[in-house]
């Protein structure tokens, strides 16, 4: 029995959703990778669509704009008027990739100093993130999580502050930063809403990509989809075959 409502019709992604700049970004595949394709059109997706929920944590200095973000692409609101985070909160957002169902839980810190230490026990089995200036939240972030399964994106906020001029240059040393971190660059406005969507798909997508990938990687010899069967005669008792061989994966 599915107790889950319907997908929101406008959180479906059906094709990879680009990058903002090529200079820092993840990747720039103009698709999703084709395993990742191929295993959604089979139903092989393991876990992934199932029960896993993907963790996306939020990080940076007080006051740049962490709340208004989320409230912004999970609401559709804004509000100027500064209410400090206390601790942590979250959303948990609901999409549908390649056809299959994926929850992001997005946990929104506090930035001021004496919170910080409640918002790191929270970081643990993250694997989105997004940061301020301050380096030392990516090394905080970092310490509770292994740096291989973690995606960085490091989101420029405020965006409708700048004239494009002042823009223009600290684009160009955002970038710099963002290629160091090895993180994806993204710049955006929670007021004016530009590019929020498209920063908060773009980590869906990504998010999902890997998480398969991963998950493809685990089954390995074991492939999803496979059965197990037991047979209490046979002094071999495990013993594994295939139900459908894969028509597209190499
Ligand atoms: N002009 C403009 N103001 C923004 C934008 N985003 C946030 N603000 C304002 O910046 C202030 C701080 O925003 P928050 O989202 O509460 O900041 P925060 O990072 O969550 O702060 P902490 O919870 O203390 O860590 C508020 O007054 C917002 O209205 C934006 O895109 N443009
Ligand atoms: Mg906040």
């Amino acid at each position: 029995m599915n107790i889950l409502a319907p997908v929101r019709r406008d959180r479906v992604l059906a094709e990879l959703p680009q990058c903002l700049r090529k200079e820092a970004a993840l990747h720039v595949h103009k698709d999703f990778h084709p395993r990742v394709t191929c295993a959604c059109q089979e139903h092989r997706t393991g876990t992934v669509g199932r029960f896993k929920i993907s963790k996306v944590i939020v990080v940076g200095d007080l006051s740049v704009g962490k709340t208004c973000l989320i409230n912004r692409f999970c609401k559709d609101t804004f509000d100027k008027n500064y209410k400090a985070t206390i601790g942590v909160d979250f959303e948990m957002e609901r999409f549908e990739v390649l056809g299959v169902p994926f929850s992001l839980q997005l946990w929104d810190t506090a930035g001021q100093e004496r919170f910080k230490c409640i918002a790191s026990t929270y970081y643990r089995g993250a694997q989105g993130k997004w940061l301020g200036e301050e380096r030392q939240w990516l090394a905080d972030a970092l310490k509770e999580n292994d740096p291989s399964s973690v995606l960085l994106f490091l989101v420029g906020s405020k965006k409708d502050l700048s004239t494009p001029a002042q823009y223009a240059l600290m684009e160009k040393d955002a970038l710099k930063v963002a290629q160091e971190m090895k993180a994806e660059y993204w710049a955006v406005s929670s007021l004016t809403g530009e590019n929020v969507r498209e920063f908060f798909f773009r980590v869906a997508a990504l998010t999902f990509e890997a998480n398969v990938l991963a998950e493809l990687e685990k089954s390995g010899a074991r492939r999803i989809g496979d059965v197990v069967r037991i047979n209490s005669n046979d002094s071999n008792l495990y013993l594994t075959a295939s139900k459908k061989k894969p028509t597209c994966c190499p």
